[in-house]
């Protein structure tokens, strides 16, 4: 394989045989460039948004440009036959050969293995299910590429230890190659410690080419921390005062160290009581310091919070229908909950303790350097080692964590469906089944959280035992320095305490590393919602901004066809083509499922058809400013839904309340024939309904529904099914009431029961989303064999036997 760039296009060109071309059965894939060659074959993947300044090619070109630094000095360093020499007399001390061989296979390995992972990542990313595609996982790949790192680090510190501490000089060319080694060492293990995240983020780019017309935004760790961008300010103060806490801890350590000294020499306490003023003091210093960076990060991730859970909800209500057809409400409220909140204690929580953390790690280092170099130098060996564990087991804890929660979130999801359907739940006798369904979905959670609660604690075990690992090393080669005279007991206590700071700091950074990427996550869903575009704008932009000001209530169907989203196979309407004239009282009816609440939806611009168009007066209604159309639209639909407000406030819903004026309120109640039950209320027109109105009787929720319709004073009223659940009384007082609201303005009428419909202008019969048949009743009723003198006949039959 071999990487290339053509303007902004990186071009990955890969080598498969026939059998491992996971790509050649993706038939959806576009930019597959497939040449056969004998029995392999040559593939071109374009893709054109990753840049050529990559990690992999970073540490590429450092392998590379090490290599050639090595080989060029050793060359020019050493005459022939002293080159030969370097060979055969090979001593660790005293040749550079090693370097020079180390750093050529390492060229070799890391070149060939950071390809093969590209490849992989890349390729996965259109296979993603099938992995017997792939041999290898990508684990092994950065374990190899880890390994390789730390070896050569390791190799590096132990010859600079050695060539350190021996008598004789070395000659600068040496020197510098040792240097060379160690830097490069040094950089190229940082980097691939950076691999991970970096390929999240390859995955990221090649999802967003792949899904072309999914608006998603790359996350990145700058997007995240986007987040918090209004709250920087605070941030940085609290940083401040972070910075002065963590140096007081560094200095603290100092100051006990003085103090066991000075005990050790059994002199006058006064030096100790000094000391131990000083230290009182600065730690007095500290707790304030440490009162305001706990409060302003708080404060700053209250205040991101608020903001965030503001703008998730601008997002989701803005969003077209369809979305919520997709979209389950658990996880949509889950993202304003708790996702918020995986944010927030990583963006202000865990910042502060990364950057208190990484203080002490720096400023120990430092002083633990000034202290004594050689057991600082031990340490630094040791410690890439701890981090290259405690990162690949963190990774299997996240894994696992992650799972966990995805089950747990459909236990919940089972949950909520139930609690929220209790009536049906209760009437079906079904408490047993619901019960043992959520116990199913929450038993395939608790089955990982047991995996969890082990792994977990293995976790915690293996980084203890890394620190006690850690201290052992160091103490015993600190001990081994004071008994050989070279150090003294004092400085040794220091040097432990700054080693302890130091451990328990990369054990936090490491526990940190599996928040982050769940941070990552909850950040990714979190974006996914706040940069979707909704495929129906609910307000107006350039494409709809008209609010005709001539309309009046007509409508015209041209030609419309239509399927759901979330069901594209099943065509819903064909061909529609009709008319409403203004002040008209038109009818659908039809078979159940024959899609006339369909249509009411299509008017609402719920949805968009496919083909065809619907006109609104003169002006197609994609053209039309959707607050303006909602304005002059009312729609009731079948399940009249209410908020858990007052009945005031649910007839008031779609207006201002300092609109209108309570005697508004009173007007379209008794219309809607709603005034007498809501007057025999205790409380009135303040009577709570409860939630989705349930302390309401059917009926009782349809007048108030229809109340809040006609209050809107639509030009065009839609009413579907708006009549089903009234009992006969009830029914011919709304039906008066519909008369007496149809003045002046158009109404649609969807209704099952053909004798309300004997007044209709005109009555439209669908049947499986086509028009079969439309006219008067009078007419229609006349027909021979006609599928609405079908249904009447057989309404008729069934109201005589009941
Ligand atoms: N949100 C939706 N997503 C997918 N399919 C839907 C959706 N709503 C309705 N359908 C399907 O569209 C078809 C027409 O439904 P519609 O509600 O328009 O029928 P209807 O004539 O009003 O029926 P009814 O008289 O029983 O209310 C049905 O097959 C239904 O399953």
């Amino acid at each position: 394989m071999t990487s290339h760039s053509v303007d902004d296009t990186a071009i990955i060109d890969i080598t498969l045989t026939e059998d491992e071309n996971p790509l050649l059965l993706d038939d959806n894939f576009q930019n597959t460039n497939i040449n056969n060659s004998d029995s392999s074959i040559h593939n071109t993947i374009l893709i054109p948004s990753i840049s050529n300044f990559r990690l992999t090619n970073i540490l590429r070109g450092l392998v590379f440009l090490e290599f050639f630094l090595l080989f060029i000095i050793w060359l020019a360093g050493s005459r022939t036959h002293l080159l030969i020499d370097d060979i055969i007399h090979f001593h660790l001390t005293t040749s550079i050969f090693d370097l020079v061989i180390i750093s050529m296979f390492k060229l070799i390995l890391l070149i060939i293995l950071l390809t093969e992972l590209e490849i992989l990542v890349i390729l996965r990313l259109y296979r993603p299910i099938d992995r017997s595609s792939f041999p290898f996982n990508r684990y092994l790949f950065i374990i190899a590429l880890l390994l390789i790192a730390i070896g050569s680090l390791t190799f590096a510190i132990i010859k600079f230890v050695i060539i350190f501490h021996q008598e004789f000089q070395l000659s600068k060319l040496y020197l510098s190659c040792i240097y060379i080694f160690l830097v490069c060492s040094l950089l190229e293990f940082i980097g691939i410690l950076f691999i991970f995240p970096y390929l999240n983020r390859l995955k990221l780019i090649e999802q967003q080419q792949h899904e072309q017309n999914r608006q998603e935004k790359q996350v990145d760790i700058r997007r995240v921390f986007s987040l918090a961008k209004e709250e920087r300010s605070l941030m940085i103060i609290g940083t401040f005062f972070l910075f002065i806490a963590s140096a007081i801890d560094i200095v603290d350590i100092i100051l006990f160290g003085q103090i066991i000294a000075f005990a050790l020499k059994y002199e006058s306490m006064h030096s100790v009581n000094v000391i131990i003023l000083i230290l009182f003091g600065i730690d007095s210093i500290n707790c304030i310091c440490t009162f305001f960076n706990t409060w302003l990060f708080d404060l700053a991730g209250q205040k991101m919070t608020y903001r965030l859970r503001r703008n998730i909800f601008n997002a989701i209500i803005k969003q077209e229908i369809c979305f919520f057809d997709e979209n389950h409400t658990g996880e949509l409220t889950n993202r304003l909950s708790s996702d918020t909140q995986v944010v927030q204690t990583m963006l202000t929580g865990n910042i502060a303790i990364l950057i208190q953390n990484f203080i002490h790690i720096i400023g120990s280092l430092i002083v633990m350097f000034y202290l004594q170099v050689k057991l600082t130098l031990v340490l630094i060996s040791i410690v890439p080692i701890a981090i290259l564990i405690a990162t690949i087991y963190g990774n299997i804890v996240e894994n696992l964590r992650q799972q966990f929660q995805d089950k747990l979130a459909e236990a919940n999801k089972t949950a909520e469906e139930s609690i929220s359907n209790i009536r049906t739940v209760r009437i079906f006798g079904s408490e047993c089944k619901v019960i043992d369904r959520y116990k199913q979905n929450l038993m395939k959670s608790f089955i990982i959280g047991k995996k969890l609660a082990f792994n977990d604690a293995l976790f915690s075990g293996v980084i203890g035992l890394l620190t006690a690992g850690i201290i052992s090393v160091v103490m015993w080669y600190g001990a081994k320095l004071v008994h050989d005279k070279k150090l003294s007991i004092g400085v040794l206590s220091s040097f432990l305490l700054y080693l302890i700071q130091v451990v328990v700091a990369f054990a936090y950074l490491a526990s940190l590393y599996g928040e982050f990427m769940q941070t990552v996550g909850a950040s990714k869903k979190i974006f996914n919602l706040l940069d979707r575009q909704p495929k129906i704008p609910s307000t107006s932009n350039e494409s709809c901004s008209i609010e005709p000001t001539d309309f009046d209530g007509s409508i015209h169907f041209n030609n419309v066809s239509f399927t759901y989203p979330t069901r594209p196979e099943q065509q819903i309407l064909t061909n529609i083509s009709f008319s409403i004239a203004p002040g008209q009282k038109i009818a659908l009816v039809g078979p159940s499922g024959s899609g006339k609440s369909t249509i009411a939806s299509l008017i609402e611009r719920f949805y968009e058809p496919h083909s065809g168009t619907i006109y609104l007066g003169s002006y197609s209604l994609l053209s039309i400013n959707p607050q303006w159309l909602r304005q002059n639209i009312s729609f009731v639909n079948q399940e009249p839904s209410l908020f858990a407000c007052s009945i005031r406030d649910n007839i008031a819903f779609g207006l201002d309340l300092n609109q209108i004026s309570f005697d508004d309120i009173i007007r379209v109640a008794k219309q809607a024939n709603a005034h007498q039950f809501i007057e025999e209320f205790d409380q009135k027109y303040d009577t709570l309904v409860g939630e989705y109105g349930h302390r309401l009787s059917g009926g009782q929720r349809q007048r108030l529904a229809i109340a809040r319709a006609l209050l809107m004073n639509p030009k065009f009223l839609i009413l579907d099914e708006a009549t089903s659940a009234l009992d006969a009384e009830s029914e011919h007082l709304i039906q008066e009431a519909i008369e007496q609201a149809m003045i002046n303005r158009t109404v649609l009428i969807i209704a099952h029961r053909l004798s309300t419909l004997r007044n209709a202008d005109l009555i439209i019969v669908l049947d499986q989303g086509k028009i079969v048949e439309q006219g008067t009743h009078d007419f229609l009723i006349s027909k021979e064999n006609g599928i609405y003198k079908n249904l009447a006949l057989r309404q008729l039959m069934s109201d005589v036997s009941t």
